[in-house]
């Protein structure tokens, strides 16, 4: 898989945190259920690599780790099933150790040094992340200029009504966020209310 093909299925990834694990499989069948089919689950929790083998097995979810920060994440990442990984920066460290284990990688940037530090290392589809703290539309409007081949998916500090803004740039096909899985509708249970965000962000317009 090519981390750009994340972006055919929707115009927004979930950023799922998942502190009890009983919670993972019902969250990835109420989001795909919602037609969200690509699923972000940070690896910020002790339970989240078992989430991410539960998730796996649900019928049309396509699961990948965040907060892939050192080589143990991505391998751990990929022993447990992600097809994908996301990490919040980008070091050398992170790139050649999914490269060795067979993750793709979307690497998060917030400067132009670190654009060319993942395009050093053949990465031209990233996360810009903290995108709205970082610097935002005017930002992502600064890099396409010398990044014309660069693609983004901003994540940090969007909501459904910023999205659509973030969605109309040229150089930004997808956008993450963590609105879609609000910590109290997990705990709660209130797995309908996840499938109506689910909708909600599929139809957003790019
Ligand atoms: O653990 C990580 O590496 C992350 O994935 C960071 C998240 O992308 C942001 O925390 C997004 O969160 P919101 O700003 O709530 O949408």
């Amino acid at each position: 898989m090519n981390t750009l093909d994340l972006v055919t299925h929707g115009p927004v990834i979930p950023v799922i945190v998942i502190d009890r694990l009983e919670d993972a499989v019902p969250l990835a069948e109420a989001l795909v259920a919602g037609g969200v089919r690509v699923l972000e689950v940070t690896l910020r929790t002790p339970v989240a690599l078992e989430a991410i083998r539960a998730m796996c097995a649900v019928p049309g979810a396509i699961v990948g780790a965040g907060t892939i920060r050192s080589a143990a994440d991505a391998r751990a990442a990929k022993a447990a099933g992600a097809v994908f990984g996301v990490s919040p920066g980008y070091t050398a460290e992170v790139g050649a150790a999914c490269r060795e284990v067979g993750l793709p990688l979307l690497p998060g940037v917030a400067t132009a040094s670190e654009v060319m530090a993942a395009q050093a290392d053949g990465l031209n589809f990233l996360k810009f992340f903290p995108a709205t703290a970082a610097g935002g539309i005017p930002m992502l409007k600064a890099l396409a200029g010398p990044f014309p081949d660069v693609v983004f998916c901003p994540t940090g500090g969007i909501t459904p009504a910023t999205a659509p803004d973030f969605l109309g740039l040229p150089n930004v096909k997808v956008c993450g966020g963590s609105w879609l899985t609000p910590a109290d509708a997990v705990k709660a249970g209130d797995w309908a209310r996840i499938t109506q965000l689910a909708k909600e962000a599929g139809a957003l317009r790019r």
